[in-house]
């Protein structure tokens, strides 16, 4: 008799299992119980608690359930820990801040929170297991492992739109994000040279309905200033950001911050900031009955350029206000943020660090989009930190798949899995057309060399075929399983782009992301044809290669005029797709189908130009592994946005593949000051070197030329005896 017991028991909680499996709730609740078979959805509910509950968790709740509402129907119980309504349920409620209860059965529905926020979440969870012809019997205890969550709106770059920032903050409602920090670059009302000055009134009334909406979404909208490229420590600069801040509270700002990130000299002085950064808490955060704690972005913001010796992070640690967050993004400009990491910092500023998180966003990378999986931080980190925000890409509508599978993992960093996350993702931002956008995302993902030398997964699935693939056609023979599976892949990537070029589901993502599309089509294209390429070149069948050669190449043509037609910025200008792994598996298969058949026919055939003329070599930590732009006849160093700390006797050397003359050479570092200490050199064979002599122009740019013996380096040194602190804003040189 036990054992069947045990039977039926463990049957039936198998069952209550798979259905708890089975209901999806976004972010991954903590603790879902089934308590038993799905409810027919009642046609009316009764609305208990209006009057006390949180109004804007009323409206949504109110709004969601229209005409379903009425004096008669099944009792919806709404509200806070202390309110009538939910009074019964009380010690259900979980005590975390922004925690909920929610519980569906037979005899009525209760959702109450913690707090207002909570309410608000119980309602944003029921509208999830809403459906109009079932409910199921749950009883659900919820609340976030991390306290503020969300999006910095902090990169370099075109500050998103009023629209994608409003479609933003409603995302944000929906995947119970509670953080919105303002603090785009480039915005001159940010940072310099207009943080001092109120904004202009259209500016103004953009910023007001902003905060309207985040309230409205449960999102703390966060203004931040960045005044630290140019402010001076007196009272007047300190009376100018206090105004400032007044002016941002009257359009109905309650959460500031305070970036000091990416600046040199006065500004990034420890002392001074702590300073101003204790004033504007003393005399403006904590007199304000209603605004959050005040949130700062440290100069030394990673453990990378974090100096002991400097005592930066001492002073803020001992010296800044307790209650003032201090942002960190990591061991790193952009890391993986670790257990470890988040420890020591912690250490640092006596104090849980508010991470910053450098993902997905792409102004170091600008020709690639970032859509790959959110994976590399700890889930053990919830103890130390206190904030977690993600830097996105300009590319809005592109970023929400990064930002959705952050608010999965800091909402409930235990259960986050980082494939289910950015599979749901995908179906939340694109449904109808999900299987065409994985594919595309699938491949675009990895960032290609960079100057942080951070890295993502890229096309995961077909590497090791594409792996498997080369090595055997190297070698005289490949499994025809592997050339079938790479057929298939390259027909649904062209497939892709083809269906999401024309998807109207989602037109303002599609509108960011069609140049990439455009060169994903010819990709796969390309793929394809140099598929066929190969078979030609085996069964002997000339004319067929001949066409199918043509052919790439002109795809290959048509790539290049995309990627200076499109997303044309003075950093990473043009538009790149599959760079790690389907790029070079075309190039591959056409490059030795091309050499076998140059073989084989006595042809010489041209191959690909592919190649970078010209190698970089430095002892400057910072530009250790800066990507060259190359273009026919001009060769780029990728501009830098963080503070290039430049040695004495530092440098910077061009080796190009041949002698050339340079008829022209440019540099910005974005100095005011004296530049004597910079000695741009040429050289034939790089060890005797002859002196370019600079000119300085209007704009601070040095321009040289070297029209006598053409030469095969260039070289930049700083021949002074001090660190200099500079902008790589420009470095190129022409040659010919
Ligand atoms: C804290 C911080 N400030 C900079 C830095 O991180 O790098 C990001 C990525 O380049 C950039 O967007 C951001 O403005
Ligand atoms: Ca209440």
């Amino acid at each position: 008799m036990r054992k069947l017991l045990l039977y039926i028991v463990c049957f039936f909680a198998l069952q209550v299992k798979i259905m708890a499996q089975d209901i999806q709730v976004q972010p991954t609740p903590r603790q879902i119980t089934v308590k038993g078979e799905n409810m027919a959805t009642p046609v009316t509910f009764r609305l208990e608690g209006e009057r006390e509950a949180n109004p804007r968790a009323v409206k949504l709740l109110k709004t969601f359930l229209g005409d379903r509402l009425s004096s008669k129907g099944l009792p919806l119980y709404l509200g806070e820990k202390g309110d009538r309504a939910v009074q019964s349920r009380k010690r259900q409620i979980p005590e975390q801040p922004e925690g909920y209860y929610l519980e569906i059965n037979p005899k009525g529905i209760t959702l109450a929170g913690n707090d207002e926020r909570g309410t608000y979440y119980a309602v944003r969870t029921f509208m999830q297991l809403f459906r109009d012809n079932h409910l199921p019997q749950v009883e659900i205890r919820d609340y976030p492992d991390v306290r503020f969550r969300g999006v910095v709106e902090g990169f370099y770059g075109t500050p998103w739109s009023h629209e994608a920032r409003l479609r933003q903050l409603r995302f944000y409602g929906e995947n119970k994000l509670n953080t919105y920090i303002y603090g785009p670059k480039d915005d001159p009302y940010h940072s310099s040279p207009n943080w001092r000055k109120p904004y202009p009134a259209k500016d103004a009334a953009r910023i007001a309905e902003l905060v309207k909406v985040a309230n409205e979404n449960e999102v703390d909208f966060v203004w931040a200033i960045h005044p630290g490229l140019d402010i001076r420590w007196e009272t007047s600069d300190r009376d100018s950001l206090m105004a400032k801040f007044e002016h941002m509270y009257d359009l109905g700002v309650r959460s500031f911050a305070v970036f000091f990130d990416d600046i040199s000299g006065e500004g990034a002085k420890a002392d001074r900031q702590v300073e101003l950064l204790n004033y504007v808490d003393d005399h403006f955060v904590r007199v304000k009955p209603d605004v959050t704690p005040l949130i700062v972005c440290p100069t030394e913001y990673n453990k990378d350029w974090a100096r002991p010796e400097s005592g930066y992070l001492a002073t803020i640690g001992t010296k800044l206000n307790p209650s003032v967050e201090v942002m960190w993004t990591g061991d790193r400009v952009i890391s993986e943020i670790t257990r470890e990491g988040v420890e020591w910092i912690r250490e640092q500023i006596k104090r849980p660090s508010y991470i910053w998180w450098n993902f997905p966003v792409s102004d170091y990378v600008r020709d690639h989009v970032l859509l790959g999986e959110v994976y590399g931080n700890g889930k053990d980190i919830a103890g130390s930190i206190s904030g977690f925000v993600a830097n996105p890409m300009e590319w809005a509508e592109a970023s929400k798949l990064a930002i959705y599978c952050v608010a999965d993992y800091t909402w409930n960093m235990q259960s986050y899995d980082r494939s289910r996350s950015w599979h749901r993702a995908i179906r939340a931002i694109m449904p109808e057309n999900a299987e065409a956008f994985t594919v595309f995302a699938r491949h675009n993902s990895d960032l290609g060399e960079n100057v942080h030398r951070f890295r993502r997964e890229e096309s995961v699935e077909i590497l090791p075929v594409a792996e498997r693939f080369m090595k055997g056609y190297q070698e005289g023979r490949y499994d025809e399983r592997d050339f079938l599976a790479l057929q298939e892949e390259f027909e649904r990537v062209a497939e892709a782009a083809d269906l999401l070029l024309v998807d109207n589901e989602n037109e303002a993502l599609i509108e960011e992301i069609t140049p990439w599309l455009h060169q994903f089509k010819i990709l796969g294209d390309a793929g394809r044809e140099a598929l066929v390429m190969l078979k030609a070149e085996e069964r002997g069948d000339r004319e067929l290669f001949l066409r199918k050669y043509n052919h790439v190449k002109a795809l290959r043509k048509r790539s290049y005029e995309l990627e200076r037609q499109f997303n044309q910025n003075p950093y990473q200008p043009g538009v790149k797709t599959g760079t790690t792994v389907l790029q070079p598996l075309v190039l591959g298969i056409f490059t030795e189908a091309t050499e076998r058949f140059n073989r084989k026919n006595g042809m010489d055939l041209p191959l690909l130009a592919d190649y970078l003329p010209c190698k970089l070599t430095t002892n400057v930590p910072q530009l250790e592994h800066l990507p060259l732009q190359v273009y026919p006849n001009r060769v780029h160093l990728t501009p830098l946005l963080e503070v290039v700390k430049w040695p004495a006797g530092g440098y910077l050397q061009l080796e190009l593949d041949d002698l050339y003359r340079i008829p022209g050479t440019r540099m910005n570092f974005d100095v005011k000051g004296d530049l004597s200490w910079g000695v741009m050199e040429v050289s034939v064979d790089g060890e005797n070197w002859q002196v370019v002599t600079l000119t300085r122009d209007a704009r601070g740019r040095l321009n040289g030329k070297w029209e006598d013996t053409p030469v095969k380096f260039v070289r930049f040194t700083n021949s002074g005896k001090d660190e200099q602190q500079v902008y790589l804003r420009e470095f190129y040189v022409v040659f010919s």
